[in-house]
């Protein structure tokens, strides 16, 4: 069984991951991916500044996440252009991985955590979509204390991707998280439970 875990920004995908892993599930995180794949002397870092200018490297070579962060919120036409970069990449890890899962007679369960699993159309390799919502007036309180931005920065980044309600059509499962980590963990227990039995009728 295959189940993409998504969610839209803050809404506790890696809360949610970090408790699956606990409970047994081998877990993929693409936000991962998307770092290792620019990582410094990587082809996509290479077009990256290629892109976008050497502006948006640090001293030391590196990606200055923050510094393009702030230049793909503000215009969705270079969110584009970073997505051309690394989605076919971060497409082509996920691909091995489900290969290789497939090829595993010994394991049950496999979590991709992808943030755009429904914008870019993946959620058809997945078996499950899991779906993580969050009230939206706590989503933009976590956003903005977790990443030290402002409303209007926060708004921004809400506002690029799907609307929640929308992604909710293609939930097979709903773990909303805008209660405690203890209430989350909860009901986590309650739907891995659910599966396992029903992965072993
Ligand atoms: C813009 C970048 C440099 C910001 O890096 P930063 O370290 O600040 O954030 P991080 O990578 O941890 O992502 C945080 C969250 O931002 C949101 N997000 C990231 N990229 C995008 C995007 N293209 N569109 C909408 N939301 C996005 C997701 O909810 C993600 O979980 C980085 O997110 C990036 O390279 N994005 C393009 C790759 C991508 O689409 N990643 C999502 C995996 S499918
Ligand atoms: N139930 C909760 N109660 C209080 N804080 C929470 C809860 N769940 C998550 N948080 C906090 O909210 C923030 C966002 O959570 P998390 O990083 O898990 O979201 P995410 O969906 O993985 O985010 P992103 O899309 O940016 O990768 C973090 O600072 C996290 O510690």
């Amino acid at each position: 069984m295959i189940i993409g875990l998504t969610g839209n920004i803050a809404s506790g995908k890696s809360t949610v991951s970090h408790l699956l892993k606990e409970l047994g599930a081998k877990v993929i995180d693409t936000d991962r991916v998307a770092r290792e794949i620019v990582l410094p002397d990587t082809p996509a870092l290479k077009e990256i500044v290629f892109s976008f200018g050497a502006g948006v490297l640090n001293n030391d070579g590196t990606l200055n996440r923050a510094k393009l962060a702030t230049i793909v919120f503000d215009n969705p036409a270079a969110r584009r252009k970073l997505e051309a970069i690394t989605h076919p990449r971060i497409e082509e890890e996920i691909n091995q991985q489900i290969e290789f899962f497939s090829k595993d007679n010994h394991a049950s369960v496999l979590v991709l955590e992808v943030p755009l699993l429904i914008e870019v159309g993946w959620h058809k390799k997945v078996d499950q979509v899991w779906l993580v919502t969050v009230d939206e007036r706590v989503q933009l309180e976590r956003l903005m204390q977790r990443d030290k931005l402002s409303p209007e920065q926060a708004k921004k980044r809400i506002h690029s991707q799907m609307p929640q309600r929308e992604k909710m059509k293609y939930a097979n499962v709903i773990i909303d998280n805008s209660g405690t980590p203890e209430e989350v963990k909860q009901k986590l227990i309650v739907i891995w439970s659910n599966l396992i039995n029903y992965l072993h009728d």
